[in-house]
């Protein structure tokens, strides 16, 4: 069975180990959010980006439909920046994406994609990638708003709650065959500078 797939960019984070915004850090001279939306876009009907207030302004968007947190919700991470686009916009399938994974591409979308519509028994499909768990970098499907609305009511904020309850199906690099260094994920300065400055890829951006 196919069906709709919505694509969820993660950029309502309070980036405070960064000390400034990460959605627009830039990796090859574009916003971190462009290179997250460029990996959404592969495999996506749709996308939206969930925010705050503060940051609405300073995205440079052609017909990305922006929204923030919903209101009950407030303040409570990345569970009610799915949730808010979940609950606002129908679709079969999401797929997930922070701001601060730039290295993230159309073949991870993709692939995490191809492999959600290979179970469709899963209501969370995520990555572990040399071991580590990436639930943020993954495939919902609308099956968890119940299960996301009662963690965040009971103000249960982690992740990892949400995929305790959901039945969760763990993909590694070998199964869905993507690079391990896809998954690096920016939070301070000094990893930007450690995985960023002077590291840009060559042949980046198609
Ligand atoms: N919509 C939304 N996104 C969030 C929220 N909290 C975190 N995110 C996003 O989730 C991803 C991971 O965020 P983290 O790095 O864990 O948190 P952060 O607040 O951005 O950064 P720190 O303040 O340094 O912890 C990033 O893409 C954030 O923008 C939230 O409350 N709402």
């Amino acid at each position: 069975m196919n069906g709709k797939v919505t694509g969820i960019l993660l950029a309502g984070g309070k980036s405070s180990r960064f000390g400034k915004p990460k959605a627009f850090a830039k990796l090859n001279n574009e916003p971190f959010y462009k290179r997250a939306l460029r990996a959404l876009h592969a495999c996506c009907d749709g996308i939206v980006i969930v925010t705050k207030e503060d940051l609405i302004d300073h995205f440079d968007l052609e017909g990305v439909p922006l929204i923030t947190d919903d209101d009950r919700f407030k303040g409570q991470g990345p569970l009610a920046g799915i949730y808010s686009v979940m609950k606002e916009y129908d679709s079969h399938i999401y797929v997930v994406v922070p701001c601060d994974t730039p290295f993230v591409d159309a073949n991870v979308t993709t692939e995490l994609v191809k492999y959600a519509l290979s179970v469709p028994h899963a209501a969370a499909v995520v990555p572990e990638i040399e071991g580590r768990k990436h639930p943020l970098v993954a495939v919902y499907k609308r099956g968890c708003i119940p299960v996301l609305e009662r963690l965040l009511k009971e103000k249960n904020n982690k992740v990892r709650a949400l995929l305790d309850k959901v039945q969760t199906v763990y993909v590694t690099e070998n199964d869905i065959n993507v690079s391990p260094q896809c998954f690096i994920n920016i939070n301070s300065q000094e990893e930007y500078r450690t995985y960023i400055d002077g590291k840009e890829m060559e042949n980046d951006g198609e």
